[in-house]
C-alpha cells in the first residue's frame, strides 16, 4: 500500500492530486488544505472520478506517507517579480509544515516557491537525512528548455540546473550544439519569463509542474533509480555548501540516491556559481 501526502491543494496540488490518482501511481492521497471549503471541493472532485483511491483528510496520516508533497503557500501573481520574491510570505508556511511534519519517515518533494530555499528550510527544520529531501522544478525548467531548443533548430538532451528561477543554468553543453554567447543568452532570458506568460493568462502554472510532479512521483515509488535535474541540499557538489540547488540527482525508493558532478563549460560553471551565491542569501533565512 503506497500512500501520497499533499499539504495544500490549489492549483498545483489539487492538480498533482488528480493526476497520481488518475495514473494509478498509488493507493492512498491524504491532502490538506488550510482552506476548508476548497479542501472538501477538492476531496469531492477527487471522489466524483471513482477512482480507484483512497482519499484521506487525516493531517496526523501526513507523517506514515510514503512521500510527502508540500505545495502549500502565496503563488506569484504578475506583481511578483520573481520567485524569490515570494520568501518572507512562505516562511511561515514552511515552519508551519515542518511542525506537522516532525518524525516523517518518507520522501519530500518541495514544490512552494522560492522552492529551493524552502526545500533547504525544510530538510534543516525536520532534522532529516539530506537524501529525503526533493526539491521540483528543474523537470519543468528543462522542459521549457527543450522547447526552446527545438525553436532554434537544436536537438539534444535538455537539462537545467541551477535556482529554479532566474538563476536558471540550461547545459548547451549538453546538447552538443553551442549558439554562441549570445544566442545562449537570448535563450535563458526566455526562459526566465515563460511561467510568468502562463501566469498572467490562467493564474498560474498547473499541467507543466503537476505533470512533472507526477513523474517524479513514480520515478520514487517503481525505484527506477534515474538522474533527474533536482534541487538537493549540497554538501560539496559543485564547489557549493549551505544551499540546495538543481543538480542531476538518482532518484529512487529512498530519495536522492547519489548526485552526479558533471562538467560544465566556462558559461554553465560562472552561471552556477552565481546561482549558488544567490540561492545561498536566501537559505540563511532559515539559519537564524
Ligand atoms: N516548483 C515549481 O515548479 C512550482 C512551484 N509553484 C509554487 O507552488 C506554490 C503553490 O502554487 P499554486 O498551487 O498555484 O497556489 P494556490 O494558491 O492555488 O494553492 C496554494 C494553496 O496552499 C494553501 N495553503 C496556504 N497556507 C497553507 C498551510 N499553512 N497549510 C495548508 N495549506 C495552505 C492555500 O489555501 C492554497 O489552497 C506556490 O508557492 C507556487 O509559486 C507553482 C508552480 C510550479
Ligand atoms: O513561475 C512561478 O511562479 C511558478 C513556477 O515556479 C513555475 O511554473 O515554474
Amino acid at each position: 500500500m503506497t500512500s501520497l501526502a499533499i499539504l495544500g491543494v490549489g492549483k498545483v496540488g489539487g492538480e498533482a492530486a488528480f493526476l497520481s490518482a488518475a495514473l494509478g501511481l498509488v493507493d492512498e492521497i491524504v491532502v490538506y488544505d488550510v482552506y476548508e471549503p476548497l479542501l472538501r471541493a477538492q476531496v469531492l472532485d477527487l471522489q466524483h472520478t471513482g477512482l480507484d483511491v483512497a482519499i484521506s483528510t487525516e493531517m496526523a496520516a501526513m507523517r506514515d506517507a510514503d512521500i510527502f508533497v508540500f505545495a502549500a503557500g502565496t503563488p506569484r501573481t504578475p506583481a511578483i517579480k520573481t520567485r524569490a520574491d515570494l520568501l518572507e510570505a512562505n516562511v511561515p508556511v514552511v515552519e508551519r509544515c515542518s511542525r506537522h511534519l516532525q518524525g516523517f519517515s518518507g520522501v519530500v518533494i518541495t514544490v512552494t516557491n522560492p522552492m529551493d530555499a524552502n526545500n533547504y528550510g525544510l530538510w534543516k527544520m525536520l532534522g532529516i537525512d539530506r537524501r529525503r529531501c526533493i526539491g521540483f522544478g528543474g523537470q519543468l525548467d528543462s522542459a521549457r528548455f527543450a522547447r526552446f531548443l527545438k525553436e532554434a533548430g537544436i536537438s539534444g538532451p535538455a537539462w537545467v540546473l541551477g535556482e529554479h528561477g532566474d538563476h536558471q543554468v540550461p547545459l548547451f553543453s549538453k546538447t552538443g550544439a553551442d549558439p554562441g554567447v549570445g544566442e545562449r543568452e537570448a535563450i535563458l532570458s526566455r526562459m526566465r519569463g515563460a511561467s510568468m506568460e502562463v501566469i498572467r493568462g490562467k493564474g498560474g502554472t498547473v499541467f507543466g509542474p503537476a505533470y512533472h510532479i507526477a513523474m517524479l512521483i513514480r520515478t520514487i515509488l517503481d525505484d527506477r533509480r534515474e538522474a533527474l535535474p533536482c534541487s538537493c541540499v549540497l554538501d560539496g557538489e559543485y564547489g557549493l555548501s549551505n544551499c540546495s540547488l538543481g543538480v542531476p540527482a538518482r532518484i529512487g525508493r529512498e530519495g536522492i540516491l547519489g548526485i552526479e558532478e558533471w562538467d560544465l563549460d566556462p558559461w554553465e560553471g560562472a552561471k552556477m556559481a552565481e546561482a549558488g551565491a544567490f540561492v545561498q542569501t536566501l537559505c540563511r533565512r532559515f539559519d537564524v
